[in-house]
């Protein structure tokens, strides 16, 4: 098995809105994800398959979904005040936990037809979460 990783790095803001600690206030995140694909084989280029397409793959998603957003649980009473000033927010079902946000990155680089292995997202230097199915 083969497996290469591509990292790429972008911003937002959130918060935890059931944390019972400082994850309640709203605070934001200069973020790595990590993303790791897998094959038995290499192609006719001696590769998984080329980093330049990863990185292409999540530019796209992080650009248009996560990157200088603000993600909200769709309940985060925060909401209406950000409709009435127009600001830009992301509401989704879950929390916007590490967990949660590098299940979403992982369902997308695999929807793109990736073998994806794992998605690893550093929200800060000494935490990260990963989210890879069996
Ligand atoms: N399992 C998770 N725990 C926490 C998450 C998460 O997404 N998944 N998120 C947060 C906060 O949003 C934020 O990431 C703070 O993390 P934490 O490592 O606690 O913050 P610090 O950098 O301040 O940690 P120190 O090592 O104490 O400086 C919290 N938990
Ligand atoms: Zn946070």
């Amino acid at each position: 098995m083969y497996i290469i990783t591509k990292e790429v790095y972008f911003c937002y803001g959130h918060r935890l809105m059931n944390h019972p600690g400082k994850c309640r206030n709203l605070h934001g995140h200069s973020v790595k994800a990590s993303i790791s694909i897998k094959q038995n084989q290499l192609n006719d280029q001696g590769m998984v398959c080329d980093f330049s397409d990863v990185k292409d793959c999540v530019d796209g998603f992080i650009n248009k979904v996560l990157d200088h957003n603000f993600l909200l649980h769709k309940e985060d009473p925060i909401i209406p005040a950000l409709i009435a000033n127009n600001e830009q927010f992301l509401a989704i079902d879950e929390h916007p936990t590490a967990e949660v946000l590098s299940k979403m990155i992982y369902n997308h680089v695999k929807q793109q037809g990736f073998n994806v292995d794992q998605v690893v997202l550093w929200e800060t230097a000494s935490a990260n979460a990963c989210y890879r199915e069996e």
